[in-house]
């Protein structure tokens, strides 16, 4: 899945931020309500985010808005009595929710449960609010969808009640948590994680002030969460910053190639760019320039979405590698591919609708539950008789192929385990005919595979490859390097001899 690059917009002040998030928020939810209904919003405390509630209730589109089709949520909470000033569900009532009245149905709003002999601490206040989540949850999901989730960030990076350097950083199942001794007051909070922030479909990050603007760009530079937990808020269709010129970096950021979040999945995320980097915002900058050549179809979006959606680890190939994947596909005249590596099924998608009506794809896929929601999605794009998903140790599936003697394949796509790839890429030259494409995807690992003694064995994998396949007289082959919102990696292209 690609997520959606990074936009930042600065206004003059806190002031006009304030006015312009509030503005922006009645806007989309008009504009949602003309689609979709109900639409659901996290509110954020902090003092941009409380201006800008205020800013809602002063404005008059706010009566363009049909409340009663709103739900609002929180994305944390000072763990505090009801009432208690420095509640954020205090202040959001104060500066908007009291004024809307009768238009908002009280049901619609949700704040975190505050202290109270029922709920006398954080645990139980998030586990409360999981199952307040999970019962407005949209079909088979535990949360509902979130339409705009605001952030607000302090000086240190922290968003909602995530802090630098906190075990809550890598929480990975449950939705909410409970923070104890923050390192700003109240010390009891009560948070969402990062499964479910990032779940959300547009997070917008709202941040004023030169004390903030520090974090801002390491955050915008995509560094570790561990120091700057900013730098995982990600929305799967926007991540909007939205700044004044005090806390804005200096030079215009665009988005990086991605930051990391301690406890995400074990994958090729670790190979994007951690540090300050703007050679990475302007390689994510052109991959959104050019997206309308590109032109990424409402059906592969579909199936990016919906992997995002199942909570399917974000490495499958950016929307211009897909394209290129086609391009290819079309060129060598494919008809027969085999693909190593399903996951949601993005790149198959862009593979399987390249053939000709008799075309046939075959592609290998280790987990049930990726292969699940891959087959999924190729059913809703009407791909489901051209393409043939195994479930399995690909290495098997590869040999059983091989072992059955089927046709050869015209094009492979490998993007699978990086620790096996020299033994995928052997068996996909047995699966080949003279002619035959080969495309291995990850080869370059932000360079790291030049370092012999690199401990990723990933990286190791991929220099095995190498290894075996600079040997190898069945194949002739060569490597482009590639730039882009995936930061920096590349393709090797083999061509069977
Ligand atoms: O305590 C909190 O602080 C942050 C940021 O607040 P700010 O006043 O520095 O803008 C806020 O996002 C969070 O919701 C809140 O609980």
């Amino acid at each position: 899945m690609t997520p959606a690059p990074l936009e930042v917009l600065v206004h003059p002040d806190a002031e006009v931020l304030a006015a312009a998030t509030a503005a922006r928020l009645l806007t989309r939810l008009v504009d949602l309500q003309s689609h979709r209904s109900p639409v659901h919003v996290v509110l954020t405390g902090g003092t941009v985010g409380i201006a800008a509630l205020r800013e809602v209730a002063a404005s008059p589109v706010r009566d363009a808005v049909d409340w009663t089709g709103v739900h609002l949520w929180w994305g944390d909470e000072r763990f505090l009595p009801d009432g208690d000033p420095d509640r954020n569900e205090t202040q959001a009532r104060d500066a908007l929710i009291d004024a809307l009245g009768d238009a908002l149905p009280a049901g619609n709003v949700h704040p975190v449960p505050a202290l109270s002999d029922d709920v006398p601490d954080g645990e139980t206040a998030a586990r409360r609010y999981a199952a307040e989540l999970r019962a407005h949850a949209a079909g088979s999901g535990l949360a509902p969808r979130f339409d705009v989730l605001l952030l607000g960030m302090g000086p240190d990076g922290h968003i909602a009640s995530l802090f630098p350097d906190r075990t809550s950083l890598f929480e990975a199942n449950a939705m909410v948590v409970a923070e104890h001794d923050s390192p700003k007051p109240p010390s009891e909070r009560v948070s969402l994680t990062f499964p479910l922030i990032r779940s959300a479909r547009e997070v917008w990050v709202v941040a004023a002030g030169a004390e903030k603007a520090p974090a801002v760009a390491r955050a915008l530079a995509g560094v570790d969460v561990r120091t700057t937990p900013a730098a995982g808020a990600r929305g799967t269709e926007r991540t909007l910053w939205l700044l004044d010129l005090a806390a804005a970096p200096p030079v215009p950021a665009a988005g990086p190639a991605g930051a990391t979040t301690p406890g995400e999945h074990a994958g090729d995320e670790g190979l994007r760019p951690r540090s300050a980097s703007n050679a990475a915002r302007a390689w994510a900058a052109v991959d959104a320039y050019v997206a309308p050549l590109v032109d990424e179809p409402d059906v592969a979006r579909d199936v990016r979405t919906s992997a995002a959606d199942a909570g399917l680890p974000d490495i499958a190939v950016s929307a211009a590698q897909g394209r290129l994947l086609e391009i290819l596909a079309r060129s060598v005249g494919a008809r027969r591919v085999l693909e190593i590596g399903t996951l949601g099924g993005y790149s198959t998608w862009w593979l399987a609708q390249s053939l000709p009506p008799q075309g046939r794809l075959v592609t290998l896929e280790l987990s049930e539950a990726h292969a699940d929601v891959g087959r999924a999605s190729l059913e809703a794009a009407g791909l489901q008789d051209r393409v043939e998903l195994v479930v399995g140790a690909a290495l098997t599936s590869l040999d059983d192929l091989v072992a059955s003697g089927t046709e050869p394949f015209d094009l492979v796509f490998v993007d699978a385990d990086k620790e096996q790839l020299a033994p995928y890429v052997d068996r996909a030259i047995a699966l080949s005919r003279p002619g035959t494409l080969i495309v291995v995807d990850n080869v370059v690992r932000d360079g790291a595979v030049v370092d012999p003694e690199h401990p990723d064995t990933r990286v190791q994998g991929v220099r095995a490859f190498y290894a075996r396949a600079a040997a190898d007289d069945r194949i002739d082959g060569t490597v482009v390097q590639t730039v882009g919102e995936k930061g920096y990696d590349g393709f090797a292209l083999l061509r069977v001899r």
